[in-house]
């Protein structure tokens, strides 16, 4: 098994750069990262660089987090805010190598929402396209995020369907499907097709994988014979110290 780091949940304690290089030193195959912009695009790239992993996905700001937003590119009205999120995403993918954007929707709902997320979308898809970035969309549970647009992986597949664009995929995370539809195996198999990148915590704590109702090892047993050999992107949260977490990784790869 191959892992990716999701550095907006481990090693929160240092600069993302010194997180990158701390992944690497843990064994980790590639990194992935929430919301990079405060830091400098050369310094992540120079640590890349320098460890050699790569940065497999960030994500399109989410507007006014103190106001409650969480994403911009399902709100109607919103249009030009979203569009500048979205190029402000690529722009930091391409400075870095980053190979997808995963673009948020945001608290919103009903027909308006949905055809303003198809539209955003397609603006992203055509922009990333000639840079050879994939587009992910997310559904989050309802449980942490109430409201979010975006909430089961049939939804998402309908998006992609309607969209109909090469490079717009479904971020796969194993905890808010757990969370929200179960059977994750079964969804998985049946999604595959549609499936850009894979994600991973315990359920329902979202805590590290050898914890909780979901037996990763056999998650992760029937994602590898259905040939999916991507890094999975181990995004959960710690207790404390990332590096005393990494027990599941002698366990579980
Ligand atoms: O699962 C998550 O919460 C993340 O993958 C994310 O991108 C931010 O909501
Ligand atoms: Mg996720």
């Amino acid at each position: 098994m191959k892992f990716s780091a999701n550095l907006g949940f481990l090693w929160t304690d240092r600069a993302l750069p010194d997180a990158i290089r701390a992944a690497k030193a843990a064994g980790f195959d590639a990194v992935e990262c929430h919301w990079p912009y405060d830091v400098p695009a050369a310094e992540v790239a120079q640590a890349l660089a320098e460890t050699g992993l790569p940065m497999l996905g960030l994500n399109t700001r989410r507007g006014d987090v103190a106001g409650g937003e969480n994403g911009l590119c399902a709100l109607p009205g919103r249009a030009s805010d979203a569009r500048a999120a979205i190029d402000e995403a690529l722009t930091y993918a391409q400075a870095t190598g980053t190979g997808a954007v995963h673009v948020m929707a945001g608290f919103a709902s009903g027909d308006e929402a949905h055809q303003t997320f198809v539209d955003n979308l397609r603006y992203a898809c055509d922009a990333a396209a000639p840079l050879g970035v994939t587009i992910l969309i997310e559904p989050l549970n309802r449980h942490d995020a109430p409201g979010y647009f975006l909430t089961t992986t049939d939804q998402a597949r309908e998006i992609i369907t309607e969209v109909a664009r090469g490079n717009l995929r479904l971020m796969f995370d194993c905890y808010h499907v757990g969370r929200t539809e179960g059977d994750v195996v079964t969804r998985f198999a049946d999604l595959q097709g549609v499936i850009g990148h894979v994600q991973f915590a315990s359920v329902p704590t979202r805590g590290a994988p050898d914890q909780g109702e979901l037996d990763y090892a056999f998650v992760f047993k029937a994602i590898q014979a259905a040939g999916w050999d991507k890094p999975l992107g181990a995004e959960y949260k710690t207790q404390g110290d990332t590096d005393a977490s990494l027990n599941w990784i002698k366990t579980l790869a």
